[in-house]
């Protein structure tokens, strides 16, 4: 294991992404960022949103630096969005940034997002809220890994460093003035002539948690992405020039469903990314070694961009893309910029000490407010605090608990991202309105939209939504059953799983068909709610011996998965909570 891993320059792990942006901001003339959010944009943002040209934002979990606010600046990005480390940005920031860039410019907004299953979800849900709003958006998801040999049944190609190269691409097409609809056609067809294949010679870790895998000394992994999620094979460590062909092989295989055809005559740009923690002068080894084996077989390399342009916090090891070129990507390529990570030079800006500008408002006239629902009696009303108080109590008290199950399956930040949503709701406890369930799931999912993140972020955002609507008439048992169900579907229908899949649909969707049987029995509702816990802790434990078929899990191979689920581990907490708290014990 690396000397370095879990020893970090922080000041705190919650502040960690804020502090680094207000230093990155502080030290870029360019760059500002907007208070109250997680959002950089450039410092000109309000001429550039009258110039009526297409606004470019990018974004997503934190610890890929410099991605994504090093590449604002003109000809690359407008704006980006930085959620929590390795975790999707909340919709409310997201929202910010677009209204930032994208009020009173007709041209609109293109988001940049990598494949994630937490980045399509809360950008998504911040796309049609903007649209909503009248702004003319759009969205183009970057997915190049060649890592998957397989992809039917995963969460997709994940987007990778070669995202970086979209971004230019983009920026520049944006800076000449085109359409919003012709930089998503250019800018899709090169995202779909690239691929990406990385591999790490040690594990990062998140701040505040131990590092998210091992890795022997002699030993490297390939076909990882940028989260720490583990790849898809380990192999005996060698030299530079056989771990780079073993990277390049894989790419171009044509076994491997994601591989990128690398014919001879082509003509290509390569990217040498160091994930984090590797020396320049491996970089440079590893470039030449690229170099020599792409020209070897007859394809000319006629652009190399070496750095760090997508790392994965402190990870030593690289990765390589390589991108199609042809004269209008090369002209892009080759555009100017002002991005302080893309390679060019910038010249003489004196720096600023001003780091934030304000944020826009909603300039629409306020929705108009939440239909208020059936009310419950005060002594119900009680026991709904105390499920809310003691849910939250658990995600708090379980938090390390889920980051070690998710480090096993995924990005180590479930537990995380879950606290993060219960210290918020917390924080709002006196102000909640429990004699009201409608209202109340209303506003939870308020709550958790603003602050969360991730996936479980926006997944529950939308539970919690869905779940609201058939308690708006009724509050018996039967209605909270069917707000369970209908929250089911909305995971379902956004995320894309179904049960089965290894994910908290696991639990939940067993909770659901106990408690609605047991309720046409003549359970009472607490003998019901026992059943339910059950079977959610049985389900949730099942979820052990399944492989994934969605989140970032599926990414891993079934023998490596012999843990539970967090997400799902989460719901059987949860629903244990709510029975506690429901019986007052
Ligand atoms: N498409 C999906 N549908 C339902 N649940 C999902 C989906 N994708 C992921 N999950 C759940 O989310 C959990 C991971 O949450 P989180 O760590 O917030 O996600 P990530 O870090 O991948 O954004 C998984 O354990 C799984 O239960
Ligand atoms: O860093 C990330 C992508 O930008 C992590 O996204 P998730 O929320 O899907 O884990
Ligand atoms: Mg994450
Ligand atoms: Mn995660």
């Amino acid at each position: 294991m690396a000397a370095n891993v879990g020893k970090k320059l922080i000041n705190s792990k919650e502040r960690c992404v804020d502090e680094s942006l207000e230093g990155t901001a502080a030290s870029h003339p360019g760059l500002r960022l907007l208070s109250g959010h997680r959002v950089m944009v450039r410092e000109d943002v309000a001429s550039v949103r009258a110039a009526a040209k297409v606004t470019l934002l990018s974004g997503g979990g934190s610890g890929h630096e410099p991605a994504h606010a090093g590449y604002i600046g003109s000809g690359m990005l407008t704006g980006a969005i930085a959620g929590s480390v390795f975790t999707s940005p909340p919709p409310a920031d997201i929202l910010a940034a677009i209204r930032a860039v994208g009020q009173g410019n007709p041209a609109g907004t293109l988001l940049i997002v990598k494949n994630y299953t937490g980045d399509r979800l809360n950008f998504g849900m911040s796309l049609e809220r903007a649209r909503s709003e009248g702004l003319h958006v759009d969205m183009l998801v970057v997915g190049e890994d060649c890592a998957l040999t397989s992809h039917d049944k995963t969460a997709g190609r994940r987007g990778l460093a070669g995202t970086v190269f979209i971004h230019k691409i983009a920026g520049a097409l944006a800076e000449q003035g085109r359409s919003l609809e012709d930089i998503v056609k250019v800018a899709s067809q090169a995202a779909s002539q690239m691929g990406t294949i990385g591999i790490s010679l040690s594990p990062c870790s998140v701040p505040g948690s131990g590092p998210s895998f091992q890795l022997q000394q002699d030993e490297f992994e390939l076909g990882l992405g940028i989260h720490g999620e583990a790849g898809f094979r380990r192999q005996k460590m060698t030299s530079a020039d056989e771990i780079v062909s073993a990277m390049l092989d894989h790419m171009t295989n044509p076994d491997n469903s994601t591989h990128l055809k690398i014919p001879k005559g082509s003509r290509v740009a390569l990217m040498v990314n160091n994930l984090g923690g590797t020396s320049c002068l491996e970089l440079g080894i590893v470039g030449r070694a690229a170099i020599q084996y792409l020209e070897s077989r007859g394809v000319a390399v006629q652009r190399v961009y070496t750095g760090s342009f997508m790392t994965s916090l402190e990870m030593a090891g690289v990765s390589l893309t390589v991108l199609h070129l042809d004269d209008t990507i090369t002209a892009c390529l080759d555009a100017d910029t002002s991005a302080p990570a893309w390679p060019s030079h910038l010249s003489g800006v004196d720096r600023t000490s001003d780091v934030y500008i304000p944020a826009p408002q909603h300039i629409q006239a306020e929705e108009g407010g939440t239909p208020l629902g059936q009310t419950v009696p005060t002594d119900q009303a009680q026991v709904l605090e105390k499920v809310v108080q003691r849910v939250c109590d658990r995600m708090i008290d379980c938090e390390e608990q889920l980051n070690s199950l998710d480090r096993a399956s995924g990005d180590g930040d479930c537990g995380t991202t879950m606290a993060r949503g219960a210290k918020e709701i917390l924080a709002a406890l006196s102000h909640l309105p429990f004699s009201c369930p409608h209202t109340l799931l209303l506003t939870l999912a308020a709550i958790v939209e603003k602050d969360m993140g991730g996936s479980s972020g926006a997944l529950y955002s939308l539970f919690l939504t869905a779940a609201a609507r058939p308690l708006q008439s009724s509050t018996d048992p039967a209605a909270w059953c069917a707000a369970l169900h209908a929250g089911i579907q909305a995971i379902s229908r956004y995320g894309g799983a179904e049960p089965g899949d290894r994910t908290m649909l696991d639990p939940l969707s067993a909770a659901h068909r106990t408690l609605s049987t047991a309720l046409s029995s003549d359970r009472t509702a607490l003998q019901a709610l026992e059943e339910a816990v059950k079977a959610a802790e049985k389900s949730a434990q099942a979820t052990a011996s399944m492989p994934a078929r969605a989140g970032r899990a599926s990414y891993v191979g079934a023998d490596q998965l012999t843990q539970p689920d967090p997400g799902a581990t989460a719901v059987a907490i949860a629903i244990r909570a709510t029975h506690d708290a429901v019986k007052g014990n």
